[in-house]
C-alpha cells in the first residue's frame, strides 16, 4: 500500500441540539428520544476514537448535554457555528481540525452510526488517503455518512437530500468497499434502528433501545 494511504486523521463529527435531532424517531421514541440521539452519537464518537488512524475528534455541537459527554470521551468540542446548517458547521469544524493538527486527513462523520466497528473505519479511511476527496454512501445508497479531504485538499462538503450524487459529482471518490456495513448503517428512521441492532450497537444505544416497544423485531 503506498505510504499516502497512511494517514492520520481527525474526524469532525455533527452533533445538532438533542431537543430538535432525530424528528423521524420521534413518534417510536417517543420520551425517550433526546437519550436515545445522545446514545447513538455517544457510540458513534466511542468507534471513532478507537480508530487506529484517528489521532483526533471534532465535535460541532451546541448542545448542553452532549458537549460535557462528549468531550469526557475525548472529543473536542467547537460550538456550533455560523449556525447556518450541517454543511457550515462541518466546514467550521475542519478549519478547527486543520488549524490543530494540519498534517492530517479531515473526514467528517455523522453522528447517527451506532453500529460502527473501529476496524472497518480504518479500513475505509486507509481507502480514502488514496485520493484528494472521497464519501461513503450510506446504507440507503442515497445519502453519505463520511466525507473526506485529504491535508491537501479542498473540504467541501455536501451533505444533505441526495448527497451520494452530490458528492460524487463534486468529484469525489465514491468508497465501493465490501464488508464495512458499519460505516454505512445510518439510524434515521425505526427500520434503521432495527437494521442497526441486528448488525450490533454499542453499549448506550444497546441501553437505550429496550426501552421503544416498536425497535423489537
Ligand atoms: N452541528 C450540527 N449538526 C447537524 C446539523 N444538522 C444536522 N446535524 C447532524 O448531522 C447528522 C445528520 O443529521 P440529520 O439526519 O439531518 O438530522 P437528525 O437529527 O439525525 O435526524 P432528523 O431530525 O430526522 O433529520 C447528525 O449527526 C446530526 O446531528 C446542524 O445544523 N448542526
Ligand atoms: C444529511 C444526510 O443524512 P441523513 O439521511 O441523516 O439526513 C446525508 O446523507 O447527507
Amino acid at each position: 500500500m503506498p505510504r499516502t494511504h497512511r494517514l492520520t486523521w481527525t474526524l469532525v463529527v455533527p452533533v445538532k441540539l438533542l431537543a430538535r435531532a432525530k424528528s423521524r424517531l420521534s413518534g417510536p421514541a417517543g420520551p425517550h428520544r433526546e437519550r436515545l440521539a445522545l446514545a447513538i452519537a455517544t457510540d458513534t464518537v466511542s468507534a471513532v476514537l478507537r480508530s487506529s488512524r484517528v489521532e483526533g475528534v471534532v465535535v460541532v455541537t451546541d448542545d448542553p448535554v452532549a458537549a460535557p459527554e462528549l468531550a469526557a470521551l475525548g472529543a473536542i468540542i467547537v460550538p456550533d457555528e455560523p449556525d447556518d446548517g450541517l454543511n457550515p458547521a462541518l466546514v467550521h469544524g475542519a478549519a478547527e481540525a486543520r488549524r490543530l493538527a494540519p498534517e492530517r486527513a479531515v473526514g467528517a462523520l455523522s453522528a447517527d452510526l451506532p453500529s460502527l466497528r473501529p476496524g472497518e473505519l480504518t479500513r475505509v479511511l486507509d481507502a480514502a488517503g488514496a485520493v484528494p476527496n472521497a464519501f461513503v454512501p450510506d446504507a440507503a445508497g442515497v445519502g453519505t455518512t463520511l466525507y473526506t479531504a485529504r491535508p491537501d485538499a479542498v473540504f467541501a462538503p455536501a451533505f444533505g437530500p441526495d448527497s451520494r450524487a452530490r458528492h460524487r459529482d463534486g468529484g469525489a471518490r465514491e468508497l465501493a468497499l465490501d464488508g464495512i456495513p458499519s460505516v454505512r448503517r445510518d439510524v434515521d428512521t425505526i427500520d434503521d434502528l432495527r437494521a442497526a441492532l441486528e448488525l450490533g450497537v454499542g453499549p448506550r444505544t444497546a441501553a437505550v433501545a429496550p426501552l421503544l416497544p416498536s425497535a423489537r423485531r
